[in-house]
This record gives C-alpha cells, sequence and structure tokens, in this order.
C-alpha cells in the first residue's frame, strides 16, 4: 500500500470490526480451511491480503464427502465470504488421484439406504453445500487435482473456474449407481456444455478425459501433470497429437484404445505425478482475479452465475423429496451394489435382470434387491 492510504486506513477504518461470520473459522473432519497469501501478477506476495484454500481430505475414499465433511464445506464458504482479508477461493483436495466422487457410498449404503427420511435430511445439507459455493462473495476456482465424479463433478460444476491437470477424468456416475445427476449436473450441464453432451454425460455416465472437458467448455484451462525423466508430458492415455480421424470426426481428448493404450499405460508406469503447474495455473487466475475492483469483479461473477443459479434454486427442492423416495429401491440397491462389490465381482447390478423382473410386475422386495447384489447366485 502507498503511505498515502496507508495513513487514510490508519485515521479512518473503524478500530473494532463487526464479526459477520456465523461460526468461528473451524476446522471440520475431513474439510481443510487455510489462508495463503495472495499474489499480484509479478508473483509478490500482497501483505494483508489471502486467497483460501478448501479441500477435502478423505483421499482413501477418493475425497467423497461424508455428512460431516458437506457440514464443513457448509461453514468453510461462509467463513470465506466473511473474511474481509480474502480475495479468492480455491476449492479443491487432498492428493492427486481424485478431487472428489461425489457422495460417499460406503455411508449411502450403510446408513441412507431404505431411510428416506434420514437421506431427506441430508439433502437439505447437500442443497445447502451447492448453494453456499453458488452464493460465496468471493470467486470460487476449482482445482481439479483428480478425477471430478458423481456429486463431485456437481459442486465442481458449482464453482466459477475450472483449472484442472490433464490427467483427471470427469464426469457422471447416478444411473449406474441408482441415482439421478440431479445435485446439480442436470442444472449445469446443459447451460455449460450444451443439452445433446449434457445428456449423454447425464444418462450413460462414461467419464471423459479434462481435454475433452476443456473442449467442451465445462474447464477454462488444463496442464500437464505427469513428469517422465524430468519432462512433462501431456496424459498419454488421451489422443492429444492430433483433432480429427479419416472421416473428420473430431478425436482430440478421446481415450486411446489397443497398442496405443498399452504404450500409454507403460509410459505412464515410468512417469511421477506433479501438480506444480496447476498450482501455477491457479495462482495465476487469483493474480489476474486480485487486478480488478473488488465490487465490479463481484458484481460481474453474480451476474454470470446467475444461468445456474436460476436452473439449481429452481429443482433443488423437488430433487431433494425424489432423491430421498428413491433411497428405499433403487439407490438402496446401487450404492449397496458399489459398497458391497469388488473387482472380481463387479460393483454395478445386472441392470437387464432387474429390467426384466421389473417388466413381469415384479415388485420391490428385499430379496429382489438382495438377488441382484454382485455375486448373487
Ligand atoms: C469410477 C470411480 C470414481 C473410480 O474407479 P477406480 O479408479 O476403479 O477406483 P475404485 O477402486 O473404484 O476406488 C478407489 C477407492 O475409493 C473408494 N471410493 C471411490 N469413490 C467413492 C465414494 N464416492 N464413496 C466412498 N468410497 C469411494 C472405493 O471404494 C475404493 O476403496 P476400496 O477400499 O473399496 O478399494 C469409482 O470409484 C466410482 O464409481 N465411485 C463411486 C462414484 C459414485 O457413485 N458416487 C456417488 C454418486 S451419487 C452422488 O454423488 C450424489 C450427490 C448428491 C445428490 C445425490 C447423489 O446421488
Amino acid at each position: 500500500m502507498n503511505p498515502t492510504t496507508q495513513k487514510l486506513v490508519e485515521q479512518n477504518a473503524p478500530t473494532k470490526l463487526v464479526d459477520h461470520n456465523l461460526v468461528p473459522e473451524t476446522v471440520c473432519p475431513g474439510v481443510l480451511y487455510e489462508k495463503r497469501p495472495a499474489r499480484n501478477l509479478k508473483g509478490e506476495v500482497v501483505p494483508g491480503l489471502y486467497n483460501v484454500w478448501i479441500s477435502l481430505d478423505n483421499p482413501k475414499q477418493y475425497n467423497s464427502y461424508t455428512t460431516d465433511m458437506v457440514k464443513g464445506l457448509i461453514l468453510a464458504f461462509r467463513a470465506a465470504s466473511c473474511a474481509r482479508d480474502v480475495a479468492t477461493v480455491v476449492f479443491t483436495a487432498v492428493g492427486d488421484k481424485a478431487f472428489c466422487t461425489g457422495g460417499n457410498t460406503k455411508e449411502y449404503a450403510e446408513y441412507y439406504a431404505g431411510n428416506p427420511q434420514e437421506y431427506r435430511q441430508y439433502m437439505r445439507l447437500f442443497n445447502d453445500m451447492v448453494s453456499a459455493i453458488l452464493g460465496c462473495d468471493k470467486p470460487v476456482i476449482c482445482r481439479v487435482n483428480g478425477m471430478r465424479i458423481g456429486g463431485g463433478q456437481e459442486i465442481g460444476m458449482a464453482a466459477d473456474f475450472t483449472v484442472a491437470q490433464d490427467l483427471a477424468n470427469f464426469g457422471q456416475a447416478g444411473p449406474k449407481h441408482g441415482s439421478a445427476a440431479i445435485g446439480g449436473a442436470t442444472d449445469f450441464l446443459p447451460i455449460m456444455i450444451g443439452c445433446e453432451q449434457a445428456m449423454v454425460s447425464g444418462t450413460l455416465c462414461e467419464p471423459f478425459s479434462a481435454h475433452k472437458a476443456n473442449r467442451l467448455g465445462i474447464c477454462m484451462q488444463i496442464v500437464p501433470a505427469l513428469k517422465v525423466d524430468g519432462k512433462f508430458v501431456a496424459n498419454p492415455l488421451v489422443i492429444t497429437d492430433r483433432y480429427l480421424d479419416e472421416f473428420g470426426r473430431i478425436i482430440h481428448g478421446e481415450f486411446k484404445t489397443g497398442d496405443e493404450l498399452a504404450a500409454g499405460k507403460e509410459l505412464m508406469k515410468r512417469g511421477e505425478i506433479d501438480l506444480s503447474l496447476l498450482d501455477e495455473a491457479v495462482e495465476k487466475l487469483c493474480a489476474k482475479l486480485i487486478s480488478t475492483f473488488p465490487e465490479c469483479l463481484t458484481k460481474s461473477f453474480e451476474e454470470l452465475r446467475k444461468p445456474k443459479l436460476d436452473a439449481w434454486n429452481r429443482n433443488k427442492e423437488n430433487s431433494r423429496a425424489w432423491l430421498a423416495l428413491n433411497m428405499m429401491n433403487e439407490a438402496r440397491t446401487g450404492f449397496r451394489a458399489f459398497n458391497e462389490g469388488n473387482k472380481e465381482t463387479g460393483r454395478e447390478i445386472e441392470f437387464t435382470d432387474l429390467r426384466q423382473a421389473l417388466a413381469k410386475g415384479m415388485p420391490w422386495t428385499p430379496e429382489l434387491i438382495e438377488s441382484l447384489m454382485p455375486g448373487a447366485k
């Protein structure tokens, strides 16, 4: 700060500030809240200003969020909103495997399955978490440190910007695991990537690469993360060196197959993951954001959020009720299948068995659900 401005601040700023936060900046289980010094465009630390890094910390379960973590995120976004000295929120997670793979399937299978009134309460918290991200008083950057799947994709899309390391996959999981992607994805995807691609992602649940996420417009920037022999290389599992196939179809960002894939996997084994370029890109974006008038920036992102916010507000309460009741049958079955299955038995049900049974008018009995579990004879 220049000396004249500094003197004016000393003479005019209140000596005691009112605390608008609802809760102290608490540490909640599974959520880290860390203030990091903000930097300007030259990379210099700006004294007295910070960016808050809110990190999901459940790497063993791919940073899926438990009920406690959902509560922690609501509080963390609220605290960041109220912090006068915070410029930007970086929303990320611990490790390099996953940003988040959505709701915690163990908790879903072992507590919420068959318990719709409890899940309805959980969905109150879930809805408040998404609203807390969309309503954050600071711009929110989703730093995608690894895969962003299911509810992870939903809370990531609620952020204002997405910057990803290029080994991260994106996508939905709901209809394969007994849910519908109505925790934000069905609201945000059509706006962000168009109705056709949204339909593909929200129903087929096929993961797509960071390169494709960038092309579709769901991610503003990607950076390489794999270092082989000391040099960064693009994700070797994905086609990145050509745009079209012989028929003129776009193949850039599609997953490799056959020999090309095998060679990619070999290269992957030789390399190590280094997220320093991701951090550089995120810091650079934070520096660009801090180099703006604060209220004009806030008004701009508040307006630009409106298409997402309007769609979310229109649907979130109905979605809550539907998801709660769905815990009686399909979610009860799908999340148990993921939780009780393994690599050998598989973690999904035989969908055609269920469809054949329902086609004959079979009711949803506990025995039907047991008969559908992976490995059931
Ligand atoms: C496709 C996957 C994301 C990754 O697959 P893969 O790379 O093969 O890893 P895994 O071996 O499957 O997983 C590694 C370990 O992490 C555990 N894990 C992964 N995801 C979760 C999770 N969401 N909850 C709890 N634990 C998780 C996994 O069990 C492994 O541990 P283990 O000890 O068993 O070796 C794949 O992991 C996957 O599909 N995951 C589940 C994705 C999912 O279904 N998420 C929930 C979607 S629904 C949702 O999020 C919702 C949000 C609000 C609205 C309603 C709603 O449904």
